[in-house]
């Protein structure tokens, strides 16, 4: 099943619509990997990272077909007594991201947008219960038990008639030009779709990158203010300590499995349609060219942009103090083929569409120096990618008042 590869609109136009009950996408700068119909779905547990890995591939080989290199769509959840959900599907094909883009909006019409309208917000976490646990939790960094810990809400948006998931996933495309744009139809009758900017591993035969994000500052539309929130979060003390903690563990897993890892001593920033990121661009090259990418991205998975540090401890602490399942949001989400190739992303910007409800989810990592208000207001702004893809930024806010 070697990906095909579609580079006009009149190719695409020829192989009929995208349906996101069965067809899986997940976009890398600008190339689209789009697996159409569903050959065979599977789950493993993710606990043990050589299972999951050997089970993966002979699930390949049993689905290959004609082919020398399948491939299978997947999602891993965030807590690691769960299933991860894979697809291989039926064809395979790599699309130009502009061709695909202008052949899902040729699919839409403006009328997919109306008549739509918001009819309740219901917090899984509400303003008070998520500044409680930011308090709670600082006082896990009092007694030491805690160097970091990512805490995160989710919220149910209940509109007046099932969603139109293809205009979503349209919006989503329009509106932001950058990040790993996927959906994947899960098992529960789902759509998972969002925009992650945050590049967790991309394995190409013996090189592998990642760009681990942490440190957060809302984006403005005005150029000055842009320009001082820049500097605030490239100057904050506070968001570098978020963000070394997470290179740090990563760099403790891939040093010992990499030649000539390269780590650059300061963060860079990066931009969403949303949000300023500190953002660290790692690569190097594997000793053991056999590692499979899951072998690797389930062992960084979940890092402290995603859970916290020591892990263990911030796991549970998580559960406690958010008391609902994460599920597949803050896991990863991504593709590999039978050579462990492949590309994974964190579950985040992002949101479930299942017939009228959008659940989304956001979270933020906090230290000692979090202030449980700004904390919360960041993940308001962090939500901001979905509700306008919604198209409910307002209405949400008027839910808030
Ligand atoms: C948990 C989220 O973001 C993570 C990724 C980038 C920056 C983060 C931060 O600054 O807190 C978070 O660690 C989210 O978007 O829901």
């Amino acid at each position: 099943m070697h990906a095909g590869e579609i580079s006009n609109l009149a190719q695409a136009q020829s192989l009929g619509e995208f349906l996101l009950d069965q067809d899986c996408l997940f976009v890398s700068g600008n190339s689209c990997l789009l697996g159409h119909g569903i050959k065979h779905r599977f789950n493993i547990p993710i606990a043990n990272t050589e299972y999951l890995v050997e089970e993966l591939q002979s699930q390949l080989r049993a689905h290959q077909g004609d082919s020398d290199n399948a491939i299978a769509f997947g999602v891993l959840p965030f807590c690691k007594h769960q299933n991860a959900q894979f697809i291989i599907p039926k064809t395979v094909a790599r699309w130009d991201k502009n061709v695909y883009s202008q052949w899902l909006n040729a699919q839409v019409t403006e009328l997919d947008a109306t008549n739509n309208s918001l009819q309740a917000v219901r917090y899984l976490q509400d303003r008070t219960h998520f500044e409680q646990t930011v308090k709670d939790a600082k006082s896990l960094f009092d007694s030491n038990q805690l160097e970091k810990i990512v805490l995160s809400k989710q919220v149910d948006l209940e509109f007046s008639k099932p969603l139109n998931r293809k205009h979503v996933l349209n919006q989503l495309l329009q509106q932001s030009q950058s990040g790993y744009h996927f959906a994947f139809p899960t098992q529960n009758d789902a759509v998972l779709m969002g925009v992650s900017p945050e590049l967790l591993l991309r394995k190409q035969d013996q090189t592998v990158t990642s760009n681990p994000l942490a440190g957060s500052i809302p984006r403005d539309r005005c150029e000055k203010v842009e320009a001082q929130r820049r500097s605030v979060l490239f100057s904050s003390k506070k968001d570098r300590y978020e963000h070394a903690v997470v290179i740090d563990d990563m760099r403790q897993l891939l040093e010992p499995v990499c030649d000539n890892l390269k780590i650059p001593a300061e963060p860079d920033l990066l931009s969403t349609a949303t949000m300023w990121h500190l953002s660290t661009v790692i690569s190097g090259h594997l000793k053991d060219p056999q590692t499979h990418i899951l072998d690797l991205a389930n062992q960084l998975h979940p890092t402290p942009a995603l859970c916290g540090k020591p892990t263990k401890p911030a796991y549970q602490h998580i559960l406690d103090l958010e008391g609902h399942d994460r599920g597949l949001f803050s896991g990863i989400i991504g593709w590999c083929d039978q050579h462990g190739n492949g590309e994974w992303v964190v579950v985040i910007r992002c949101g479930e569409l299942k017939a009228q409800v959008a659940r989304l989810f956001a979270g933020a990592g906090i230290v000692a120096a979090s202030d449980p208000n700004s904390e919360w207001l960041e993940t308001e702004a962090k939500l901001k990618t979905m509700l306008n893809a919604l198209s409910v930024q307002q209405a949400y806010s008027s839910f808030n008042k």
